[in-house]
């Protein structure tokens, strides 16, 4: 869905300042669908790369492909309408003021040409998908920044794009928050397909919404792969450093088990029951129930709990081995 071949971008001197290379043989290929993260450190050239997605920077060499089409080729007029098919959220929601929620919504399904009957049909379902009918006609300052950002994603996908690019959109976000609004982009991925392109410098994001991850360092890709790949076995110091640091923020901390796949039915219906009144929560890190696949689960909480409820839960199977304890 998006290409990008052998990618640079250098920003001229300009005003006493030096030239800057802000990208520098990339290449990247996200698949219709996926749920794609760039990640790395202030500077790496994230936003660049977002930006020659949707036309708003062009590279210096290279070609950027969206849906078949040449981004980098298109003459002003197409480049408009391809932008289209190309929603984006912000960091900052970018919402206008001086409108409702309803009428942020409409805006860009206004601006297509779109008449009233169709504009108001799209504009109530979506406020709906995301959960904000009643807040129609509330005006930005009078909402949350939980619901500032479902406001966006509701005009982000105003005009039925099939890529949203998304520039550190939990980034002003609380933690609960952020897990709300991730929830609500992974069910939208999965219920329409649309294929999501997002930047960030969180590396719990990737985590908890990514299918493939590239991390960017001074311009170039240091590493990519999916997700589960590159948490398992990071391969760059910057990438060890960020999985690291996730792990060190409690993220995925506790104890770790591991087990059969063919086990986890029953495992995960004993174990619910062996936590409950406990101070600890079960939660599915990763793992595919296939044949001979193995599921990663953590117990949160108080660790001497955790281990009181998993011998009540699998007395036998942790003595003979079909559970095993991930370091
Ligand atoms: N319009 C511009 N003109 C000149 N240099 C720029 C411009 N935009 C970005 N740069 C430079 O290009 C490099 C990459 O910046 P970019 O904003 O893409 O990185 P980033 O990873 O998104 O960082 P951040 O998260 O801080 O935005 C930086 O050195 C930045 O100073």
């Amino acid at each position: 869905m998006i290409q990008l071949k052998d990618i640079g971008k250098t920003y001229p001197p300009r005003q006493g300042f030096d030239g800057v290379t802000a990208l520098e043989g990339v290449n990247l290929t996200i698949e219709k669908g996926d749920i794609f993260g760039i990640i790395g450190r202030s500077g790496a050239g994230k936003s660049t790369l977002l930006r020659l997605v949707n036309g708003l920077e062009s590279p210096t060499s290279g070609q950027v492909w969206v849906d078949g089409e040449e981004i980098t080729r298109l003459e002003e007029r197409d480049l408009r309408f391809a932008r289209q098919k190309i929603g984006m959220i912000f960091q900052h929601f970018n919402l206008l003021w001086s409108r409702t929620v309803w009428e942020n919504v409409a805006f860009p399904l206004e601006v297509a040409g779109k008449s009233k009957t169709e504009i108001k049909r799209k504009v109530d379902g979506l406020l709906e998908r995301v959960g904000l009918t009643d807040r129609a006609n509330a005006y930005p300052s009078q909402l949350s920044g939980g619901q500032k950002q479902r406001v966006g994603i509701a005009r982000a996908l105003a005009n039925d794009p099939k890529v949203l690019l998304c520039d550190e959109a939990t980034s002003a976000l609380d933690p609960e928050t952020t897990t709300s609004i991730l929830k609500l982009l992974k069910e939208i991925n999965r219920e329409t397909g649309i294929t999501l392109l997002l930047i960030t410098h969180e590396m719990s994001v990737v985590r908890s919404i990514c299918h493939r991850v590239a991390v960017m360092e001074e311009g170039r890709v240091i590493e990519k792969g999916t997700v589960k790949e590159v948490f398992r076995n990071p391969v760059h110091p910057l990438t060890r450093q960020l999985v690291h640091q996730t792990e060190e923020e409690g993220e995925g901390k506790g104890l770790r088990i591991r087990c059969e796949a063919g086990n986890f039915p029953a495992l995960w219906h004993s174990l619910r029951q062996a936590v409950a009144g406990r101070q600890v929560t079960v939660r599915v890190l990763e793992g595919e129930l296939n044949e001979d696949g193995g599921i990663v689960l953590v117990l949160e909480g108080d660790l001497e709990q955790a281990e009181k409820a998993l011998r009540e839960a699998a007395p036998d199977w942790v003595e003979e081995g079909g559970i095993s304890l991930v370091p």
